[in-house]
C-alpha cells in the first residue's frame, strides 16, 4: 500500500482549464489550459494565463495551442509539458516539504485505454509517483457531493469546454453515458458566425465568449439586454462597434443548446427504469462551466419534465471530485488503468 499523504494531487485537465487541487489545500491553481510554443525551435514559450493571453496576438512563429481541444489529447509532448508546469506550479504553492506526489487526473468519459495510458504516462514523466485517471462525469458527480456510492440513480450534465458529457451513476459506475462534442466552445463559434452572418463582423473567440458570459442566455426572457462589441467590418476591413441584445445571442444559441437537451434525453432513454424514478425524483445537477448559461437549467428542465439544479460550484466541481477521488482510492483503483 502506498501513503496517500496530504501532497496527494488531483488535476482537472479541462478543454478550458486546467485546475489543481491539493489533498488538505483545495484547489491552488486555475489556468487556461494552453500552451504557446515556438514552431522553429520545438520549445514551449509559455504555459496557462501567459499562453492564453498571447491567442491572437502570436507572431508567425510562435503557435498557442490547445492541447485538450475536443476532449481529447491532441499532442502527447505539450499535454506532458503542462502537466509539468501544472505540478511544478503547485509544488511551489505547497511549501518546502514537497515530494514526488500520487497524482489523480480527470479525463473525458469514453477515452480509449491507449489514451488514459498516455495521460499516465505524460504525468509520471512530469514527476508523478504514481497516476490514476478518474472520469469526468464521475467526478464531477462526486464533487457535487451527488450520493455515488449508493444503489440510487444520479445523473449529472457536465458542460465544459469541448464537450457536455450526460451520465447516470449509481453503486460507484456509470450506468447510461452520452458525449456530446458541443460545449462552452461550440456557443462560442455559434456566437461568432451569427455575427459575421448578420452584421458581416468578425470578432475573436475572447470577444464571442465574453458576450456569452454577460449577456448570453438559453432563453430570451425578462428585459432584454445589450452590449458593445467591437470587430473588424468585413466589408471595409476597419474596425467597426456594433449593439447586440440578449436575444439574438439566444437565437445563435439555440443549436447548441438544442444538442446538450439531445444529450440528456439520450441518456435518459437507456436508463433503467428504476433509476430514471430516482433522477426524476431527485432531479438532474449541471457541473461544468457551461451550467452558468443563464437560462440553461430551466430550458433543460422544461425539456425533460425533471427538476434541474446547478451545482454549486459547477467550474470546480471536477476538480473537487477529483480530488475527493483520492480518499477512495481503493474503491477507484478497482476501476481504473493504473500507472
Ligand atoms: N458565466 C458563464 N456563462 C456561460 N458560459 C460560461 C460561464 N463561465 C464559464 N463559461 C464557459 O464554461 C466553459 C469552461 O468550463 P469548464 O472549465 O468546466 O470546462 P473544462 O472542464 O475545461 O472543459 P471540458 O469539460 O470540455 O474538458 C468555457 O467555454 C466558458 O466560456
Amino acid at each position: 500500500m502506498f501513503g496517500f499523504g496530504s501532497k496527494d494531487v488531483g488535476i482537472d485537465l479541462g478543454t478550458a482549464n486546467t485546475l489543481v487541487f491539493i489533498k488538505g489545500k483545495g484547489i491552488v491553481l486555475r489556468e487556461p489550459s494552453v500552451v504557446a510554443k515556438n514552431t522553429k525551435t520545438g520549445d514551449i514559450v509559455a504555459v496557462g494565463n501567459d499562453a492564453k493571453n498571447m491567442i491572437g496576438r502570436t507572431p508567425g512563429s510562435i503557435v498557442a495551442i490547445r492541447p485538450m481541444k475536443d476532449g481529447v489529447i491532441a499532442d502527447f509532448d505539450i499535454t506532458t509539458a503542462m502537466i509539468e508546469y501544472y505540478l511544478k506550479e503547485a509544488s511551489k504553492n505547497s511549501g518546502s516539504n514537497w515530494k514526488k506526489p500520487n497524482v489523480m487526473i480527470c479525463v473525458p468519459f469514453g477515452i480509449t485505454s491507449v489514451e488514459q495510458r498516455a495521460v499516465i504516462d505524460a504525468a509520471r514523466q512530469a514527476g508523478a509517483k504514481e497516476a490514476f485517471t478518474i472520469e469526468e462525469p464521475f467526478a464531477a458527480a462526486i464533487g457535487s457531493n451527488l450520493p455515488v456510492w449508493d444503489p440510487t440513480g444520479s445523473m449529472v450534465v457536465d458542460i465544459g469546454g469541448g464537450t457536455t458529457e450526460v451520465a447516470v451513476i449509481s453503486l460507484g459506475g456509470i450506468v447510461t453515458s452520452e458525449s456530446v462534442r458541443v460545449g462552452g466552445d461550440a456557443m462560442d463559434q455559434s456566437i461568432i458566425s451569427y455575427i459575421r452572418k448578420t452584421y458581416n463582423l468578425t470578432i475573436g473567440e475572447r470577444t464571442a465568449e465574453a458576450v456569452k458570459m454577460e449577456i448570453g442566455t438559453a432563453l430570451a426572457e425578462g428585459p432584454e439586454e445589450t452590449m458593445e462589441i467591437r470587430g473588424r467590418d468585413l466589408l471595409t476591413g476597419l474596425p467597426k462597434t456594433i449593439e447586440i441584445s440578449s436575444k439574438e445571442i439566444s437565437e445563435s444559441l439555440r443549436e447548441a443548446v438544442a444538442s446538450i437537451i439531445d444529450g440528456v434525453r439520450k441518456t435518459l432513454e437507456q436508463t433503467p427504469p428504476e433509476l430514471s424514478a430516482d433522477v426524476m425524483e431527485r432531479g438532474i445537477v449541471l457541473t461544468g462551466g457551461g451550467a452558468l448559461l443563464t437560462n440553461l437549467d430551466k430550458v433543460i428542465s422544461q425539456e425533460t419534465n425533471m427538476p434541474v439544479f446547478i451545482a454549486e460550484d459547477p467550474l470546480d466541481c471536477v476538480a473537487i471530485g477529483t480530488g475527493k477521488a483520492l480518499d477512495n482510492i481503493d474503491l477507484i483503483r478497482q476501476q481504473q488503468v493504473k500507472g
